[in-house]
Parts: structure tokens; sequence; C-alpha cells
């Protein structure tokens, strides 16, 4: 029986194979189970690993190349990725080494190749810290890093490939009155946790005084100010940062998502904070009703959350771009039809992509005589002019506040209905 450190880089492994091998997303293999046979320490273990190792990949794959005359199958090149990132961050190298061995040794297909996994990692333990810190900030994929050069420039882009590389922390929306864990606060309201260890052990999760979101991903509800009694939608709602929100402030909240999965996740959080929201599973666009203010956080690439999500540049492909933007398009269409006359409606996503923001707007402002950019929306404390975009949106980038930790990438607009 292998120990628990073992377990856990074994499953690191097999999370690495499916983003890597199978194209699947972390948070996929996670809500279909993978780690659910590990004890908790060892689930959140094995998470880590897998991220800090998908954060290091290109840096790992350098380290490894001069000692290898050809690429070896899949798993067995993700044990020594894994090992080399560990080697990288200082770990023991006599429990990296031998957790390795074992772990090739035990498969059936590959156990003959445990001789070079061991003589490999033992060549990377010599000086892996110090050259793993002469490498370069591993950079994004070209499918993704071209456009984003062409739409921000290389600069922006190096900045942004230093916050992925970092990672990013722990942020939490209170809720009104409610008092926090210690933490920094932001000039947005938001505050930050670093190194926050397990969220449900902190002081006020219990009694739900707070939820995790990330500062730029709480800016959408600030722009919508909603008033108490107002009759908001909140078309994509899952799982349920902007929803509490929304219900904090007093609004009458209708919460819609077409993922039953998904909305569980809304019902617990509105459960665990004490807050109520009507709550809907269907399709956006096929929503009917007439509502002061909407919401749509509209499914995108997700791009603005690679700090987190470091799998995904890894995972896909881009080829999906062409149908999300044509999806938000229809979803800004239909949206409109629910905004009263003097309502408002805020599109945002979590993107990085100016064709799934700015470029939006613009050509929704083209298509629909009775809407206009509410810029005053955008008079929120924190707010900096800088972020502020030619059409009257707000354009948020994980390079934004370095020193404080950065940021998601997000894209945001409040629109006015003036007819
Ligand atoms: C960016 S996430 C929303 C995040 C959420 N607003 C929050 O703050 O926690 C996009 C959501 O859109 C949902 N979605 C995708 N297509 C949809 C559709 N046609 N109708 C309704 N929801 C949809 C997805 O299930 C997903 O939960």
């Amino acid at each position: 029986m292998a120990d628990n450190a073992t377990q856990a880089r074994q499953s690191a492994i097999y999370l690495l194979d499916q983003v890597l091998g199978e194209g699947r997303l972390l948070s996929e293999c996670l809500s279909a189970g993978a780690l659910d046979r590990l004890p908790p320490d060892d689930r959140a273990r094995a998470q880590r690993l897998a991220l800090e190792t998908l954060r290091g990949l290109e840096r790992a794959d350098r380290l490894l190349k001069p000692h290898l005359q050809k690429a070896p199958p899949l798993t067995v090149r993700n044990a020594l990725r894994l090992g080399t990132v560990e080697l990288s961050h200082g770990e023991a190298a006599h429990g990296v080494v031998h957790s390795m061995v074992e772990i090739v040794g035990r498969s059936r297909r590959h156990g003959r190749l445990k001789g070079l996994v061991n003589a490999v990692l033992r060549k990377v333990s010599a000086d892996a810290p110090a050259a793993w810190a002469r490498l370069r900030v591993p950079r994004l994929p070209r499918w993704l890093r071209d456009p984003l050069v062409e739409a921000w420039g290389g600069k922006a882009i190096a900045a942004i490939e230093a916050a992925h590389f970092a990672g990013a922390p722990l942020d939490l929306t209170l809720k009104p009155g409610a008092a926090a864990p210690a933490g920094e606060v932001l000039p947005t309201g938001s505050v930050r946790l670093r190194d926050a260890g397990q969220v449900s052990a902190l002081p006020g999760y219990a009694a739900g005084d707070w939820w995790v979101q990330d500062v730029a991903a709480a800016l959408p509800v600030r722009l919508l100010n909603p008033q108490p009694g107002e009759k908001v939608l909140d078309l994509c709602a899952a799982p349920g940062g902007k929803t509490l929100q929304l219900a904090a402030a007093g609004a009458h909240v209708t919460a819609l998502d077409i993922s039953e999965a998904r909305m569980a996740r809304v019902r617990e959080n509105l459960a665990r904070t004490g807050l109520s929201a009507d709550i809907v599973v269907g399709d956006a666009l096929e929503h009917q009703g007439l509502y002061d203010a909407v919401l749509l956080d509209a499914p995108c690439s997700a791009t603005g959350t690679i700090r987190r999500h470091p799998d995904l540049p890894l995972a896909k492909d881009g080829s999906e771009f062409g149908a999300l933007i044509e999806m938000q398009a229809r979803m800004i269409a239909h949206a409109w039809t629910l905004v009263k006359p003097g309502g408002r409606m805020v599109f945002c996503t979590c993107s990085l992509l100016p064709d799934e923001g700015e470029v939006q707007v613009d050509e929704a402002l083209e298509i629909y005589p009775d809407m206009e950019v509410d810029r005053a929306a955008l008079d929120v404390p924190g707010i900096e002019p800088g972020w502020i975009t030619e059409e009257g949106g707000l354009r948020l980038r994980p390079d934004f506040w370095p020193d404080q930790g950065g940021m998601d990438g997000f894209y945001m607009a409040c629109l006015r209905k003036t007819g």
C-alpha cells in the first residue's frame, strides 16, 4: 500500500493525464469524482500538485529536455514533470524520486521505465531550484497568445503571464454589515487573504458572513447597483457569487441557469448565507418576463481566470471561441427584451478577448437604437480611470494591481434602455 504522499502524487498524475491527454478541464475531472476516494488532505494535496505542475509545465519540460532522448509515454512524462516541479520547489529529492519510481514501477504498461524515471529525476535534482529560477516565465500557447498580443501588446501579455504564473490569492465578498477573517481590504471593498488554507475552516464561513469571489468578479453587480425591492434577473447564475450580491442588496432576485448540477451550488450558497432568490433551471434564451435590471454573465472562454485555472490553455485549443461569441450575441439580444424601458443590463464575461467584451458591446450599440452605455455606473469606489474603455465599459486584466496580487481578467458594461 502506497503512503499518502505517493497516493496524492499518483492522483495528481492522473489529473495531468486527463488535462494534457484527453483535453479535460480539472473542474470536470473533480466533479466527476476523480479524487473522491482520497481523504480530504490528500485530495487538496493532489489538486495543488496538479495545479503547480500545470503552471510550471513549460519550465519542467525545459529542465527535462536535456535528459530525455525521446519523449516517454504521456503518463511517465507527467510523473517526470510533477517530480521536476516538486524538486524545483525544494521538496526533498529522496521522497520525490522514491514516490515517482514506485508509481511508474507499479504500472503494468510502463513499469520497465522506472529506471529511466530514477535516473532522470536524480539528474534534475542536482540543481533543480536554481536551474528552475533561471528559466523564463511560462508563456501561453500560441493560439491564445497571438490574439492577446494583438489586443493588449507584448508587454502587457508578459505581465499577464507573470500573473498567471504567480497564481491567485483568495478574495471574499462580505454580506453587508458582516465581519471578515483578517485580511487586506481592497479599494473596491473585497477582502483578500493570502495563504488562506481550507476555506470552510475560516471564521464566518459556517455563519454565511461572506463568500469566495474574485475582486474582479465582484464588480459587475457594483455597476448594476441593485436597489432594495427591485426586480432583478441573474441570467447565467451558477455557482451564484453574483446572485448572493444581488440578494444581499435586498433585490427581488430571479436566478436562472441551464445546469441543474451547477444550480445545486447556488441553492447551497443561498442556504449557507441565509439569502433568498427564486431559482429557475432553464435556457436563458427562452426565459420570459420584464425586469428593472438584468445581469448577463454570459458563458465565455474564461480566459480571464487562468491564474486559478492553468489547465484551461493546456486542455483547450480555442476551437470553441466562435460558437461562444455567437452565443453571447444571441444572449444579449434576448436579454435586452427582458429589460423594462428605463431599466438597465450589465453584460460581463470573464474573458481577456475583446471579441467577448468590447466588440460585443460596440456591435450591440449599433443594432439596438434604444441601448446606450451608462458611464455613470462606473462611479464606484476603487475603479481606476485607466480601466475604463472607449465605449464606456470596464476592462480588467490579471496584471492590474500587481503589488496587491492581481485580479481576474473581466469585461463589463452597464447598458441603459432609453425607450
Ligand atoms: C460565467 S458562468 C456564470 C457565473 C455566475 N454568474 C457567478 O457569478 O457565479 C456562466 C454560466 O452560464 C450557464 N449557461 C450556459 N449556457 C446557458 C444558457 N443557454 N442558459 C442559461 N445558462 C447558461 C452555465 O451553466 C454557467 O453556469
